[in-house]
């Protein structure tokens, strides 16, 4: 499914979240948001998500407006947020049967327990489902969260954050699962990440954020064509890096 943004304005208050977005995923592709603190990349996720309206412009999936859609379109999405927050007591098969039956998802309950399994297995959970996730770590965690947005096979899959506050073995499983994702489904992939590297092995296409705008746009490479430090280097000449680090 194809993702359309649209001249998207967004404020809280005084403060403008989004000052005119526009851009595109094609379906299928990986696209990477990638932005300072701040920039509006939360923001983006919810209103694809359906979650908020914009104040201003539109927000397609799939050729249908995300708010108004309803669940049709919300079932086709989804969501990783950045704090998925799960119940520390229960079993990872716990938690996603919870998801499946609120969601209605699986049509029946041998379905759900399938699903349950195929997307335990291909976030790489599968050893690790009858587990209390109290003892999981933040990346299993995440892929946890990760298995919970997989569940109803998503068109569009959105995520916030995936590797944030992850140790370099957890970004590396994070990024082997986000390849066997794009591998065995044809989602389309929205990412919102910091971790610049991950984006530019992951991403067909990239997007730079900062102050609610979209500074530039382009394939990875192009992107970072005559920067010494790759997607990085322009990155940090975009958004006038470090000027109040
Ligand atoms: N519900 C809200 N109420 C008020 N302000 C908000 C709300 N949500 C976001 N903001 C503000 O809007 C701006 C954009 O926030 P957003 O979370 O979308 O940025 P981000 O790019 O995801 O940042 P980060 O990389 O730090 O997660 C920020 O200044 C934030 O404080």
């Amino acid at each position: 499914m194809r993702i359309d943004i649209t001249d998207v304005h967004r404020r809280y208050g005084d403060l403008e979240a989004l000052a005119g977005v526009d851009f595109t995923v094609e379906p299928g592709d990986a696209y990477g948001l990638v932005g300072t603190n701040g920039a509006g990349k939360s923001t983006l996720f919810r209103l694809i998500a359906g979650h908020e309206r914009p104040d201003a412009g539109r927000v397609e999936v799939g050729g249908r407006d995300a708010a108004a859609a309803g669940w049709r379109v919300r079932e086709e999405i989804g969501f990783l947020p950045e704090d998925p927050g799960f119940p520390p007591g229960e079993t990872g098969r716990e938690t996603l049967a919870f998801h499946a039956d609120v969601r209605g998802i699986g049509s029946g309950p041998d379905d759900a327990a399938a699903r349950i399994e195929g997307a335990a297995a291909t976030v790489g959970l599968a050893d690790a489902i009858d587990r209390p996730i109290g003892g999981y770590s933040k990346g299993m965690r995440r892929r946890l969260g990760l298995a919970a947005a997989l569940l109803a096979n998503p068109s569009v899959l959105l995520l916030d954050e995936p590797t944030a506050g992850l140790d370099p073995n957890g970004v590396a499983a994070l990024r082997e699962v986000l390849t066997r994702v794009r591998d065995e489904t044809n989602a389309t992939l929205l990412l919102a990440s910091h971790a610049l590297r991950e984006v530019e092995r992951v991403c067909d296409r990239v997007g730079v954020v900062d102050g609610g705008r979209l500074l530039a746009e382009g394939r990875p490479d192009e992107l970072a064509d005559g920067h010494e430090d790759g997607l990085e280097g322009a990155f940090v000449s975009l958004t006038g890096g470090g000027r109040d680090a």
